[in-house]
């Protein structure tokens, strides 16, 4: 399928409007716009281990396709979550990697237009309003602020920004996110690993170990997990796994060991191929769920969409592809999907999300004057 980009070129046609006299003009502030530094968005990703922020200019300059936008700087920063540290920490990281970015391209925050914050742990309405009200603190009114779950950064990172389609992430953590055209949302998993997102990296890691402790007790098959997790560990018996949970149960610490449960699988042991196998039923009836309550597929089931797929677990190895099998799987159900591997970062998706929603308010603007 050829993915459809209708609204960009809408998008870019009021970005062209805005010239005047041969100038890239801004109407809001009733002057030509120097350069492309002058008028800039925000997208930012922030994650439990890092947040990534990226500055774009606004400027169409002669090739207004959201993908040849530059990015004109990239700031990182820690944790932004706001349940992992704290409201203030979370404030302060974001704050502060939003001037690391501005102030490493040159630009100043009056040159800010549009900021498109993803963040994880933004799970509720009342989440977005918390962090809108942060926001508004630091920007004034006239700048557009646009609040969302990381999730909906990863997938504008493969549709350029456009909100259409569902996404699966798959790393330490899983969710799966999607848009209907006519901005309808829904979600499944992502709830964590005490929840029962067995499709994630945690989860994956955390049922191979129990196999591991299982089979050590007598209360399971015996497997190849046990001398690859011991050797991947460092450890001598099974009993010191138990030392080792508990000293640090970081879920990516533990979801580290996903590629260990997938040689032993490609070498042919049954417990690790079956958990594996598991995991990608969960991660298909995720997208499953919200392909259907969102109508994505049509009446008949057979519409295109796109699947945006991101995250380390849904990487290609050698022969076990958890993200092919979990498309195979799916494309069962829905033969019309189209899966997508983004190009670009989560955060450039925040970007083009930024990017977009501006022009899409300009150019309504720009229409109604
Ligand atoms: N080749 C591979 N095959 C399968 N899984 C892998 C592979 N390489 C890494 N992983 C797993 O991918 C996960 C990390 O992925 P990623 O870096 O996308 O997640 P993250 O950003 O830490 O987590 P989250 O997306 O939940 O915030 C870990 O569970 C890791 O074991």
């Amino acid at each position: 399928m050829k993915l459809e980009h209708k609204d960009e070129e809408g998008i870019a046609d009021a970005a062209m409007k805005r010239y005047r006299n041969g100038e890239i003009w801004d109407f809001e502030l009733e002057m030509p716009v120097a350069d492309g530094a002058s008028g800039v968005v925000l997208g930012l990703d922030g994650g439990t281990t890092s947040t990534v922020c990226i500055c774009m200019p606004i400027a169409p300059f002669s090739h207004p396709q959201i993908e040849s936008l530059p990015v004109l700087a990239r700031a990182v920063a820690g944790c932004s979550n706001h349940n992992s540290v704290g409201e203030t920490a979370a404030r302060e990281t974001l704050e502060q990697v939003m001037a690391d970015a501005l102030s490493k391209c040159g630009s100043k925050r009056s040159s800010v237009r549009a900021v498109c914050l993803a963040v994880s742990g933004v799970n509720h309405p009342s989440d977005q309003q918390r962090i809108l009200s942060w926001l508004r603190d630091i920007f004034p009114s006239h700048v557009r602020l646009y609040v969302q779950n990381d999730a909906v950064a990863a997938l504008a990172s493969g549709t350029m920004g456009k909100l259409h389609g569902c996404v699966l992430i798959a790393g330490t953590g899983t969710i799966a996110y999607g848009f209907t055209e006519d901005g309808k949302e829904a979600r499944a998993a992502g709830a964590g690993p005490v929840l029962g997102d067995w499709g994630s990296g945690y989860g994956i890691a955390a049922q191979a170990l129990t196999a591991v402790v299982k089979a050590y007790d007598g209360r399971g098959p015996s497997t190849m997990l046990t001398s690859n997790i011991l050797q991947a560990l460092h450890l001598s018996s099974p009993e010191e796994i138990i030392g080792w949970t508990y000293a640090d149960p970081s879920w990516a610490r533990i979801a580290a060991l996903v590629p260990v449960v997938v040689s032993c699988a490609e070498a042919g042991d049954e417990v690790a191929n079956k958990i594996l196998l598991l995991s990608v039923q969960e991660l298909a009836s995720s997208v499953k769920a919200v392909v259907e309550r969102l109508g994505l597929c049509g009446e008949d089931g057979k519409d295109t969409f796109p699947l945006v797929m991101v995250g380390g677990v849904l990487e290609a190895n050698r022969r076990w592809n958890i993200g092919k099998e979990v498309v195979s799987c799916i494309s069962k159900h829905f033969p019309g999907v189209h899966p997508i591997r983004p190009k670009v970062e989560p955060a450039v998706g925040a970007a083009w999300l930024a990017w977009n929603s501006f022009m899409k308010e300009y150019h309504r603007e720009i229409c109604r004057s």
